[in-house]
């Protein structure tokens, strides 16, 4: 798909990697509607991206008419929807059970496979089922692409991370399925798993977390740039022939137990 001119939607684009695929996208000539929980750093970016060409709507991914309501209004700004980047996300750790030897909460396993998975999913049906009915935009009878973002969590969850990786292994499961279903809409889907990259998110795992895991990528021997990630979100909508695929970009990272 040529991105010039065509419309993206990237949930959590306020911030870290969801921010740095709008910057990518509007760099190719895209429009952007950023869907975020954050208000104050929602507004804050439209301000600093290119004039007219990056729209924000405050919406909470888990929750299904507050994404049936956003989505109305991307449309009546922009029209058609071509490009989904799902990067809202959320991680804190948790043991299954903690050192005074109580169990997690379920509660807390539950919010983070809402935000993470479910919020991916009520999203990426909505919008793709309003892409189904939209033109065709190329002799292959595509339509649009839906990118989701999991983890390397997904393959190599340490310890802490139950839900997370449960959440994101959620994500990893689902494409192909969903691809293969919108192979007759002509909308690809497909997963980046990413290692560590330097956000906020990552920040707030804290440094001897973020130190451990940094000295443990093989090679570039660091954290990602969340510049290489939006490199791969351009190139997942770019390539009409990469479909169903969940690609770790991680530096080959494998994450130890702790
Ligand atoms: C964000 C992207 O998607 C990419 C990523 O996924 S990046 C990877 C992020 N990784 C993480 O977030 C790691 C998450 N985990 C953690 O931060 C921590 O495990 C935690 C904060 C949840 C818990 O920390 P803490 O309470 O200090 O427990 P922990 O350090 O595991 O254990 C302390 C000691 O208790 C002991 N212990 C822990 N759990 C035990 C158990 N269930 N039974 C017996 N002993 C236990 C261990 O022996 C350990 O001793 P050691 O230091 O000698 O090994
Ligand atoms: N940074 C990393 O190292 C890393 C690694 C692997 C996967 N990921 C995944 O990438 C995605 C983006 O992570 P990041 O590091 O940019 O995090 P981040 O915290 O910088 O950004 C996440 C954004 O999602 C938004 N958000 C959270 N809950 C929401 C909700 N319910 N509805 C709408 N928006 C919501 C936040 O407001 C924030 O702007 C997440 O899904 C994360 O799990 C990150």
């Amino acid at each position: 798909m040529n991105i010039e001119g065509k419309v993206a939607l990237v949930t959590g684009g306020a911030s870290g990697l969801g921010l740095a695929a709008c910057r990518s996208l509007i760099e190719k000539g895209a429009k952007v509607a950023i869907f975020d929980f954050d208000k104050a750093n929602g507004e804050a970016v439209v301000q600093e991206l290119e004039e007219g060409k990056a729209l924000f709507v405050q919406v909470d991914v888990t929750d299904e008419q507050n994404v049936a309501q956003a989505l109305e209004t991307l449309y009546k700004h922009y029209g058609d929807l071509h490009i989904v980047v799902n990067c809202a996300g959320i991680g804190p750790p948790g043991k299954v059970i903690n050192r005074e030897g109580e169990p997690l909460p379920l509660d807390q396993f539950k919010k983070i496979v809402d935000v993470n998975l479910f919020g991916t999913f009520n999203v990426l049906s909505k919008a793709a089922a309003r892409m189904a009915k939209q033109d065709t935009l190329n002799d292959d009878g595509g339509r649009g692409t839906i990118i989701n973002v999991a983890s390397v969590a997904a393959f190599d969850g340490q310890i802490g991370q139950p839900a997370y990786a449960a959440s994101k292994a959620g994500i990893v499961g689902m494409t192909l399925p969903i691809a293969r279903e919108f192979a007759r809409q002509g909308i690809r889907v497909n997963t980046i798993a990413p290692g560590l990259f330097l956000t906020p998110l990552a920040e707030s795992l804290g440094e001897d977390v973020i130190n451990s895991l940094g000295g443990s990528v093989e090679y570039p021997k660091r954290l990602g740039n969340p510049k290489e990630f939006a490199q791969l979100v351009v190139h997942m909508a770019e390539n009409d022939y990469l479909n169903g695929e969940v690609i770790r970009l991680d530096g080959a990272i494998r994450m130890a137990a702790k």
